[in-house]
Formats: C-alpha cells, structure tokens, sequence
C-alpha cells in the first residue's frame, strides 16, 4: 500500500502538487491529466525518485525520504524512453543488472533472467546488443529488466507514448495481464477501461477520483 500524506512538491518557487492526500491499494490505478497537471513528478513521488518538499510518502510503511532501498525494492518504475532505462550491453546483462544487489546465486540469477526474457518475447535477443533492438522490444526490456525483481507495484509513465500502435497494443496487454499492483500515468484514455480507479490532477491538486467513465468526463469538463 502507498500512502501520500500532505504531500506538496515545489520545483523552485513553482508549486507542481500541493496537498495529496491519498491512499493507494488498488490494483489497477490510471493518473490522467494535462500536460504539465503534475502526473510526471506525482508518478515518480511514488517511488523515491523525487521526494516530496512538504509531507511523507509511505510504502509498506517505509518512508520514501528515510528508506529509499526498502522503496525502490517495492516500487518499480518504467520511463516513457525506455533508452532511459537500458544500462547494460545485452539484453541478458541488463535484465540481470537489477538483480545485482540480490543475494541471489549466479544460477538463479541466470535461471530468473531467462523466465523474465521468455515471458516478454526476448528470449530470442538474450545475446543482442541492447541498444539495437526496436522501440517496443526496448520497452519489453524495460519492463522485464524492472519486473525480473518481482516489485509489488509498478508504477509506468506514459510507457506507451513512443510506441507505434503494434508495440503499443503488446505493451498494454502486457501490463493487463500483471499480478501486480500498477499505477499507470497515461494520455491513452482507452487503456483505463477496467481500471479500478483513476485519478484526475489538475494544477498539482486531484479534481477527480473516481471510475474511468468518470473520470474521462470530469478530465473532458476540466479542459472544455
Ligand atoms: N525537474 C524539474 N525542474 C523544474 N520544473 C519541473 C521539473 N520537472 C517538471 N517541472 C515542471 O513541473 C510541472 C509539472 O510537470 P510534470 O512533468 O509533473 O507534469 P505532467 O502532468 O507529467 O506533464 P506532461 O503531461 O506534459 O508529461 C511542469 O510545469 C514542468 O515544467
């Protein structure tokens, strides 16, 4: 469970989210909003990689300023650039990369990249240059890199917006099909059908919290 409280972020003397208050369980959770509404840095509050300058975000308890490891454990994060995101030079090492620091044995570390590379369609590229594979197969990496450390939430900004609608369409039945809890930031307002529930920021504030049919019409009555 991710609890925001009082939560305000500042970037300088501009206020981007002023006083969240929030408690996220659900497993299917959708952030929509304007550019620039705050999604971005609300995304990546949730994780660790910007702290709040006003308030406490909790995971399982841990607060995201004082046990950022216990956090980013729990937490996983997918970029929209998912170049971004690939550090090593095959797609074998860098889904291995994230499970460096993880106790695990040489072999079960192999044993688990290999499950993670199947599971995504990489199988096949295990030995490939990481850097030459296509958009969507990087986004694939990305995820699998990330998903490989069993995280309980996934948290994914905008992951679909580089993608032509091929690669698009793998990555979202991809991300449907998850055990886990995901946190989706996203201007795909279709991929939100099903969802347990979506948040609607507006000028760093939530407007709306509500279903998807909801909160397309409180997003559509926002903008007109
Ligand atoms: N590192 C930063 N330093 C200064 N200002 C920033 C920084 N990151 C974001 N901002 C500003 O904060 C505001 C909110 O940005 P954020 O990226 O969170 O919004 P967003 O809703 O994700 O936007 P978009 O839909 O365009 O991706 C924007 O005005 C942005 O310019």
């Amino acid at each position: 469970m991710i609890e925001l409280r009082s939560v305000s972020h500042h970037y300088g003397p501009r206020t981007v989210l002023s006083g969240l208050d929030l408690e996220l369980s659900e497993r299917r959770i959708g952030v929509i909003g304007a550019n620039g509404s705050g999604k971005s840095t609300f995304a990546r509050l949730l994780n660790g990689l910007v702290l709040p300058t006003r308030g406490q975000v909790l995971v399982d308890g841990y607060d995201t300023r004082t046990a950022g490891r216990e956090v980013r454990r729990r937490v996983g994060f997918v970029f929209t650039d998912p170049d971004a995101q690939v550090v090593m030079p095959t797609v074998a090492e860098d889904v291995a990369f994230g499970l460096r620091r993880s106790g695990l044995s040489r072999a079960q570390i192999a044993e688990r990249v290999e499950a993670a590379l199947s599971a995504y369609g990489l199988a096949e590229y295990a030995d490939h240059p990481a850097h030459l594979l296509s958009g969507g197969q990087t986004q694939l990496l990305a995820l699998a890199g990330v998903l490989v450390t069993e995280p309980g939430t996934l948290v994914c900004d905008e992951p679909t917006t580089l993608l032509d609608l091929r690669n698009a369409r793998l990555v979202t039945e991809l991300l449907a099909a998850l055990p886990q809890r995901v946190v989706l930031v996203t201007h795909h307002l279709q991929l939100l059908d099903g969802f347990d529930r979506v948040l609607v920021l507006h000028e760093g504030r939530v407007a709306a919290d509500t279903d998807p049919a909801s909160a397309v019409t409180a997003y559509e009555e926002l903008l007109a």
